[in-house]
């Protein structure tokens, strides 16, 4: 995520030729590039980076999937070869695409843009402390949630036991496994019992105050994130059908930002060819958007719940460094995730059908 190092081309510079060797293709005086700039396809639409980095990847490899912008429909797909760009250009665009939710692509060549900071996009956006700055229903941020010796207990416990490793962090599933793919966990593979190094975590969960008890208690699914300096997380919604209604993620070893981005109804999976998928595609019309970001502090404890976890993007920015209140923060050699879920059993039935997978 973060900036986009490629953008759209300049109108002018495609009816010039610039930029490129249009020589042996037959759009014309279309710069030729690696990267595709793609409109009507993103985290607004449906469509996670690694679900649209999944179906690209058979024209070749493809070195990222990143944000063209904030609108959360527009990316940047990096492949490794011009020729794997053109193929997946000549396939996609214009049509609608049955692997990307029937969704018709826009896509044209990108452009290596002007660098920029890495810094710039949080310092538009404050950076709030508490979780009642951000006015988001249902964020709770609980600072010092655990102590500096439980801090080193729990990353000696994870550090003591195999990762597995993906593109760009290390993750452990405890209880159930995960699956990146389908964006839903396997319930039929129980892993067992959460692991006793976290028990004092969940004792203390069960004494947040005004929640149900019931739902404090059951806990059952524990997925734990390293993240290298640099490295964040794609903006998601984590599955309503996959996880009950509250999410706990627990801080260790380094700070970061978490943005939250809710995206106007009926931004999100819109039927293919209605008025909303032509807002997405309009590169004019990105600000449907309201974005807050907060700072997390190594142990603290975050809480999603109600509209915060059902409603609004999460993610977390690709930066080595965050600008908080004028100050510039290391992220740190690693930072070290815990987030806590219970797996839901039926289909959810919250009140946001418009970010519901069940009901949709
Ligand atoms: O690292 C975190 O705090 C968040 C992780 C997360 O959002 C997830 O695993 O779904
Ligand atoms: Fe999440």
């Amino acid at each position: 995520m973060g900036l986009p190092r490629f953008g759209r081309p300049n109108p002018k510079a495609e009816e010039r030729g610039g930029g490129g060797n249009g020589g042996d293709d037959d759009r014309k005086g279309i710069p030729i590039s690696p990267n595709l700039y793609v409109a009507n396809c993103g985290p607004a639409v449906g469509l996670p980076l690694d679900a649209i980095a999944s179906v690209f990847r058979r024209f070749g490899q493809v070195k990222g999937v990143y944000a063209a912008d904030d609108s959360g429909g527009r990316v940047i797909v990096c492949y490794g070869e011009e020729s794997s760009a053109g193929a997946a250009l000549t396939a996609f665009h214009g049509r609608p695409c049955p692997d990307l939710a029937g969704r018709t692509l826009h896509i044209r060549y990108s452009v290596l843009q002007p660098t920029t900071t890495s810094t710039s996009q949080s310092q538009s956006l404050p950076v709030c402390l508490t979780a009642s700055e951000t006015n988001i229903p249902g964020l709770h941020l609980l600072p010092d949630f655990i102590t500096p010796m439980e801090e080193q207990e729990l990353l000696a416990a994870v550090d003591a036991r195999p990762w597995i490793s993906l593109a760009k962090r290390r993750v452990q599933h405890y209880g159930y496994p995960f699956c990146y793919q389908m964006r839903n966990v396997n319930t039929k593979q129980h892993l067992g019992e959460l692991p006793s190094f976290v028990a004092p975590v969940l004792e203390r969960i069960s004494s947040f105050p005004n929640l149900d008890d019931a739902a404090k208690l059951s806990l059952d699914q524990l997925t734990v994130n390293e993240y290298p300096p640099g490295v964040g997380l794609s903006p998601h919604i984590d599955t309503h059908s996959a996880f009950e209604g509250l999410i706990f993620s627990l801080s260790l070893a380094g700070p970061c930002i978490m943005e939250f981005r809710r995206y106007a109804q009926g931004a999100w999976f819109p039927k293919a060819g209605s008025s909303a998928d032509m807002d997405v595609a309009n590169p004019d019309n990105c600000s449907n958007v309201s974005r807050r970001a907060i700072y997390l502090p190594p142990r603290s404890m975050l809480l999603l719940s109600g509209e915060a976890r059902y409603a609004w993007h999460h993610y977390i920015p690709h930066h080595k460094i965050d600008i908080v209140n004028d100050n510039v923060i290391k992220r740190g050699s690693r930072r070290v995730s815990f987030t806590l879920r219970k797996v839901r059993r039926g289909p959810c039935q919250c009140e946001f059908p418009l970010y519901c997978d069940s009901q949709r």
